[in-house]
């Protein structure tokens, strides 16, 4: 039973349109046309409780305006949506009990306050008693390595521990779906760790379902099996990570330290060289001539080590996302 459930949901928005010159201007302030924009085409797809699903796609692909349809902020132009047997749009209170959206470019918490405060403002919206309320902060406080941290001013907090507090406030009533959006964004290198940690954590102890955007591939490789992939408002893909790899990534990387350097004329013979350093040359290889090019590599030269990997994630989807392959 899917706890997530998107059957061709669509989403256009109109856009005044304004000619060029001053006669554009005076026309448009008296009689404006629009235009559409197709934000989102189309899409459908369930997802199961306590799944992690990844949420990619380039820029103004239609992520957000998605993730906005999922949470009732947003009417879809068409389709329909249903969040834990809910009707988003219809916000009723069974519904945002169930739900939190995180949005790593907004904040919840007030600034000049201390985030304690905050949280027993959402405590009160969401009907926490006292005592759950210790016992839920208490928790996520050592979840979220916060110790100490909830008293001071927000203001005064590192970007990754205000991070950190406002999952610990979208998290406070115990949602059972997450719409994160970007949660990483900006964060230093070991901040994405520990939020990518809390999050594995967190989706571990309470079978939390999660759909996650994030411009960190990282984020996506440590915690999601399964990806949707977006462009131009269109779901271009739905599955596993792997598969994305097998079905767009039709090359591998076979990195090789030789015994003496050779010129890369003679190498591009194997594949394409990608990075040529001293003995040290890296080609990209497809998969079909795979075993032959790396029986070949060693019979022909002096190989001291030869590793065969996938190409990097980022790689990939970039490449997709630039030539556009939509099948
Ligand atoms: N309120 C709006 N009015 C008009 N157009 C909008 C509005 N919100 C989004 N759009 C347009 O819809 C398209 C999809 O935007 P959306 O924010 O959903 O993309 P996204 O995948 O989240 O992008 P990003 O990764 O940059 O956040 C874009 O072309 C954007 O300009």
């Amino acid at each position: 039973m899917s706890i997530i459930i998107a059957e061709n949901l669509s989403k256009s928005y109109p856009v005044a349109v304004k000619s060029p010159g001053i006669k554009g201007t005076i026309t448009h302030f008296f009689r404006r046309t629009y235009r559409s924009i197709k934000a989102v085409q189309d899409v459908s797809f369930e997802i199961a409780p306590g799944e992690i699903v990844g949420f990619l796609g380039p820029n103004g692909a239609g992520k957000t305006t998605t993730l906005k349809m999922l949470t009732g902020l947003i009417h879809p132009s068409s389709g329909t949506v249903k969040v834990a047997g809910q009707v988003p749009f219809q916000r009723k209170e069974a519904f945002l009990q169930k739900i939190t959206l995180v949005m790593g470019q907004k904040q919840q918490l007030i600034w000049d306050l201390p985030a304690l405060d905050s949280l027993r403002i959402n405590a009160a919206v969401y009907n926490i008693s006292d005592k759950e309320f210790q016992r839920r902060v208490g928790e996520l406080t050592e979840m979220l390595s916060l110790e100490g941290k909830l008293t001071q001013p927000v203001r005064k907090l590192s970007l990754g521990e205000r991070m950190k507090a406002e999952l610990l406030a979208a998290l406070l009533h115990r949602p059972h779906v997450l719409f994160l959006d970007e949660p990483t964004l900006g964060l230093d290198v070991n901040a994405q760790a520990a939020v990518r940690e809390f999050l594995r954590d967190y989706n571990q102890r309470y079978q939390a379902t999660v759909l996650l955007t994030s411009h960190y591939m990282a984020d996506i490789t440590a915690l999601c099996q399964r990806v949707l992939l977006i462009h131009e408002g269109s779901l271009m893909y739905d599955g596993s990570l792997d598969g994305l790899l097998e079905r767009f990534a039709p090359y591998r990387e076979v990195y090789i330290e030789l015994a003496q350097p050779l010129p890369i004329e003679k190498l591009m013979t194997y594949g394409d060289v990608k990075l040529l350093e001293g003995r040290a040359v890296r080609f990209m290889v497809s998969r079909e001539a795979l075993t032959r090019t790396v029986s070949q590599i060693l019979a022909d030269l002096e190989v001291i080590d030869l590793t065969v990997t996938e190409p990097p994630v980022e790689e990939v989807i970039g490449r997709v996302f630039q030539a556009g392959v939509v099948e």
